[in-house]
């Protein structure tokens, strides 16, 4: 392990990690505290180096935090060194010049070659374990491109094959959405990717020893459609989305079902689930001042959930429009991890599965944010009644299932809203304005529009 302060390369590093899409601590005073080299997976006299460093972060208010830097290392003299994110002494080949090895081709070769050996490799300060779970037609030489969607993580496509999913941000111990990958293969989920490997790291911080999973090795849909940009090229378009709605809500119900087998499930006393949603209403009013003109019907909105009793059970936690894919096979859900800004404890705890209704009735009121007639000429209306009736196979809502949408929503657009301050300031204007619809409703006959208008029209 390298300590930073005796580290001249750290400006360097640090300055490509706060610079990063999937760096969480925007806005906040970050240090580097440390970088642990793992053991290398190729080693230098073979170009590229391949090796994954660990570097804590650290913060003066909050606690630290793990990212992971897989490194692609050559001679420096013959490198670009300006695109280098590290530049290390090693004791045979002088200078090396590391850049991000998710964008090398080769880099990605050597990672999956060490995913199918299924080795583990040692060194002084760490440990890579490399794990394939599923007999998967792979090999090293399927064409290794770094995904550009825009995402927390950092993912490589495999040729049409697979998918790695590179966790940025290190969870410690293990990684949620490969033990969700894992349950929902095992209930054999039409829904979800297969489960093809994982690698794991373990090192030494401090003097303790710590494990993360650091990738995940996944089925690819060479084929799937963001659902996302389908539902609002429909919305914009006016192209009918109830069947595609309808079948997402089947998708949920499935993925919801395997869930409730593989993980406990218990009841929650509502008013302990409507404490948590004032306190994530409290907490955001420090940031968002809108809130404070909207925050007493919001919260009385969460406490007409006190005195109920919630079924709940392990669910996605993050469920979104961006979360599924649209492919030949149907809908399949992606990203198990739970909302990101939650501390995993409160992500592993079981919830009610109106939340990802919930979720998704969110999603398709983003969806539409741009297109007001989709709203006005019953779109909007007819794909929430399809996604519904999809997840509840026609059953009709009762009273108390309207209570806790219309609560688990209100929720989800006070994420939202803190969400969008931090990430996204031009979008504010989206859950904002469903959080001043929802303050101005009395109650909700359709759950996800609580528009006056719509409860008369
Ligand atoms: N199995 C898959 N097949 C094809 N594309 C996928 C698959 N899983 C994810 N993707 C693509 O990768 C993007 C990022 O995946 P996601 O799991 O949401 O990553 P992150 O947690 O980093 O945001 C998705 O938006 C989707 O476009
Ligand atoms: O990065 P994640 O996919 O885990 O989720 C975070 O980012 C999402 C945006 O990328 C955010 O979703 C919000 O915006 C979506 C449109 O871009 C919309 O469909 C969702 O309904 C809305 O919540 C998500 O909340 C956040 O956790």
């Amino acid at each position: 392990m390298s300590d930073s302060a005796a580290d001249p390369d750290a400006d360097r590093l640090l300055g490509f990690l706060t610079a990063s899409r999937w760096f969480a601590g925007k806005g906040r005073s970050a240090t580097l505290r440390s970088v642990t080299p793992l053991p290398w997976l190729r080693s230098p006299g073979d170009w590229p180096a391949v090796r994954i460093e660990i570097a804590e972060i650290g913060y003066p208010d909050a606690p630290g935090e793990f990212y992971q830097i897989p490194l692609a290392y050559r001679p420096a003299e013959s490198s670009d060194t300006d695109a280098a994110v590290r530049v290390i002494d090693d004791q045979d080949h002088g200078a090396l010049s590391g850049t991000d090895a998710t964008d090398d081709p080769v880099a990605g070769s050597v990672i999956m070659s060490a995913l199918l050996a299924g080795t583990t490799l040692d060194a002084d300060h760490g440990r890579v374990v490399c794990r394939t779970e599923a007999a998967a037609d792979l090999s090293a030489d399927l064409a290794a491109t770094r995904l550009t969607a825009e995402q927390s993580n950092t993912s490589v496509r495999y040729g049409d094959r697979a998918l790695l999913k590179i966790f940025r941000r290190l969870e410690l111990g293990d990684n949620l959405d490969i033990t969700v990958h894992r349950a929902l293969n095992r209930a054999e989920t039409a829904g979800t990717a297969r489960l093809y490997g994982q690698l794991t790291a373990e090192w030494e911080s401090r003097g303790t020893r710590l494990r993360a999973d650091l990738a995940m090795l996944t089925e690819l849909f060479p084929h799937a459609e963001d659902g996302w940009e389908l539902a609002v090229a429909a919305a914009e378009s006016g192209t009918d989305f109830t069947d595609q709605a309808r079948q997402l809500g089947v998708a949920l119900a499935e993925v919801h079902r395997a869930l409730g087998s593989a993980f406990p499930a218990a009841t929650r006393a509502g008013d302990e689930i409507a404490a948590g949603m004032v306190d994530r209403l409290q907490r955001t009013r420090e940031f968002a001042e809108p809130l404070n003109d909207h925050a007493d019907a919001l919260r009385a909105r969460f406490e007409r959930l006190n005195g109920r009793t919630l079924e709940t059970q392990r669910v996605h936690g993050d469920f979104h429009l961006g979360q599924t894919l649209h492919t030949p096979d149907g809908w399949k859900i992606i990203d198990f991890e739970g909302e990101p800004a939650k501390p995993m404890a409160e992500r592993l705890l079981p919830d009610s599965p109106w939340r990802d209704v919930a979720g998704m009735l969110r999603s398709f009121d983003y969806a539409v944010a741009d297109s007001p007639e989709a709203e006005h000429n019953g779109w909007a209306t007819a794909v929430r009644e399809a996604f519904l009736s999809g997840y509840t196979g026609d059953d009709q809502l009762v009273e108390d299932d309207l209570v806790i949408i219309d609560a688990y929503v209100a929720d989800k657009a006070v994420y939202e809203l803190g969400y969008e301050i931090r990430n996204r300031p031009d979008w504010v204007r989206i859950p904002l304005s469903a959080i001043a619809r929802i303050a101005g409703s009395s109650r909700t006959h359709q759950p996800g529009k609580d528009s006056e208008d719509e409860d008369h029209g």
